[in-house]
């Protein structure tokens, strides 16, 4: 730790113990003052009382400070009456500090510690000092817009929010608007064309990945829309949007949260909103032709992906439990599409889809300037050079990050970086139903998802994806003529006959979420350096801020 200058220092009494207590502009430190004169015991004799005694808090997760007024019966009046607490018999004066303490996989929760002070001026010192140091920390949100889907995950968003977020906020005082959705798009519509976005410092959304992409699109919308960008042009340089998105999990797989937080728990995620921890997301834009469709930053799925949800949407009554059972109904149906995928792939300097490096907050590749970064340098052969990738597929995924949820705590492509500029592309060709189950089977475990034959996975700026049904006669035409003559006149038939019995079968993009019903689509993955405002909230992993 590096040595900061002292801007106060007393020896206050906390839990009945005399401490130093300090405070630098980094951090609030007290330790238990050992009386050097008392004999050592078994138990201090090799030093652990002064470290047991030792506590260190970093300034920028301190949550809040207060003075302390403690109450205690009183014995005439039979009423209760607030006097100060005198744990030390000496001190008549206490301030509490609420703060963030790291407990196991990546969860955070409030502690409080109160430290008692022999006279009040010193007490009001402690308060204002720490209270100065908390005013300089800009990047803390005071005034938050919050969208609650009732009816997300369990249907618990309401009572999670009223009783595990709105108390961590209101200590943190920061004041909020909440709007309970009472519709699908409800979020969406109200940011696009109605909230008074100058009010505040961020939007927090309680729900899931679904209600997470409606929020996402309605500040995007508005933003291009302010700013005179068309966003059906799949080349437009988009606007950044000026206001953060907290996510508080209350959705069936929270993947968004739980791939930037590392754990779907909603007091972790109030914490980070708090101290306004912040990472920027790549987004991937989806267009048809010079369409507008969607934008995704988590899994556009296409084929197995896409027929779950399909599936889970009419089971959505079942809430989380819709995936399993849909999940199971489609895997045994076994559906393979035919289609043509053309990719642009990234630059080496951006690491591959199996190094088994995992971005994490303060990730090396996600810092990179954008100019290193998924482009090509002017030397690179393959500058600019689609690939193009035709066959049968169980499954077409793109992973713009990692996609870790609680079913799957590595995701769908655990080395996935959050801001590279670039998704994952994971194909996977037709192949037996035991081989898919293993290959499933290894987004729970720890063994490598990709070390199969029938799985490719390629790490891309763009793609495009046309089903074969789909396919201009010209791609057809091409298609056919690296085939048989007997293939091309069978087609012909099938093309001219849709109703026969061997008419190809549809699937739809699963879009974090949410149905797109198109087959063919282009992506662009949209740099994180035009988004690197519009960042959730509650999202840096806990083991990179420690170190
Ligand atoms: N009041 C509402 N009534 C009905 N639907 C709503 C309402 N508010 C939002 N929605 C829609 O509910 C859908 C699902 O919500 P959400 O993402 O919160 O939960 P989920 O689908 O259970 O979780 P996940 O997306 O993590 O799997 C979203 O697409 C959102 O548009
Ligand atoms: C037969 C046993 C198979 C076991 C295989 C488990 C594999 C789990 C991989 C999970 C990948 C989740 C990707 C995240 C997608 C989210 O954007 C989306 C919206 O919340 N969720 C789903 O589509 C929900 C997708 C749920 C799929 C089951
Ligand atoms: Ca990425």
């Amino acid at each position: 730790m590096e040595k900061q200058p002292r801007l106060l220092c007393s020896q206050l009494s906390v839990g009945g113990r005399v401490c130093d207590v300090t405070l630098s502009s980094s951090f609030l430190s007290w330790r238990e003052v050992v009386d050097s004169s008392k004999k050592r015991t078994a138990a201090n004799v090799y030093g652990p009382l002064k470290a047991a005694g030792s506590h260190c808090v970093p300034v920028c997760e301190i949550i809040a400070i207060q003075e302390t007024e403690e109450d205690c019966p009183s014995t005439n009046v039979g009423k209760w009456q607030k006097v100060p607490q005198n744990p030390a018999g000496s001190n008549q004066h206490a301030f509490t500090v609420s703060y963030v303490e790291r407990t196991l996989k990546h969860r955070w929760r409030c502690s409080e510690v109160t430290l008692h002070c022999p006279d009040r001026k010193l007490c009001l010192q402690w308060v204002q000092a720490i209270r100065e140091q908390l005013a300089l920390l800009t990047i803390r949100p005071k005034r938050l817009l919050v969208y609650i889907n009732p009816h997300g995950g369990k249907q618990r968003g309401k009572r999670i929010y009223e009783q595990k977020v709105a108390p961590i906020f209101s200590r943190a005082s920061i004041t909020t608007d909440v709007i309970v959705t009472e519709r699908a798009n409800h979020a969406r519509d109200h940011l696009k064309t109605e909230a008074d976005l100058k009010k505040y410092d961020g939007v927090v959304c309680v729900g899931g990945d679904g209600m997470f992409s409606e929020i996402m699109h309605g500040l995007i919308s508005r933003t291009q829309c302010d700013s005179g960008v068309d966003q059906s042009c799949a080349d437009e340089t988009l606007i950044p949007c000026g206001l953060r998105i907290g996510i508080i999990p209350a959705g069936s797989t929270d993947c968004i949260c739980y791939a930037t937080v590392g754990c779907n728990d909603p007091v972790t995620s109030a914490l980070h909103i708090v101290v306004g921890d912040s990472q920027p997301l790549d987004v991937c834009s989806v267009h048809q032709n010079n369409a507008f469709l969607r934008y995704s930053v988590s899994l556009l799925g296409y084929g197995f992906y896409g027929d779950v949800l399909m599936d889970s949407e009419r089971k959505r009554w079942m809430g989380p439990a819709r995936y399993d059972i849909s999940g199971v109904k489609t895997f045994l149906s076994h559906r393979y599409y035919e289609g043509t995928i053309s990719f642009l792939p990234a630059d080496g300097s951006v690491g591959t889809p199996r190094d088994k490096i995992q971005c994490r907050s303060g990730c090396n590749i996600c810092q990179l300037p954008s100019a290193d970064k998924a482009v090509y340098k002017v030397e690179d052969k393959n500058k600019d050079v689609w690939q193009v990738i035709r066959g049968k597929f169980l499954a077409i995924n793109a992973a713009c990050m990692s996609c870790a949820c609680p079913r799957s705590p590595k995701g769908l492509s655990p080395s996935a970086h959050l801001a590279d500029g670039t998704a994952d592309l994971i194909l996977v060709r037709k192949c037996s139903r035991l081989d898919f189950l293993r290959h499933l089977l290894r987004h729970t475990n720890k063994n490598d998802q990709f070390d199969h034959p029938f799985v490719e996975v390629y790490r891309v700026r763009q793609f495009r994806f046309t089903p074969r049904y789909q396919e201009t006669d010209s791609e057809l035409d091409l298609r056919e003529a690296e085939g048989s003559s007997s293939k091309h006149f069978f087609t012909q038939i099938c093309r001219e006959h849709q109703a026969c019995s061997c008419a190809p079968t549809h699937s739809s993009w699963n879009c974090d979420g949410e149905i797109l019903p198109h087959g063919a689509i282009q992506v662009s993955v949209q740099g994180e350096q035009k988004w690197s405002k519009n960042i959730p909230m509650g999202n840096s992993s806990s083991e990179v801020v420690q170190s």
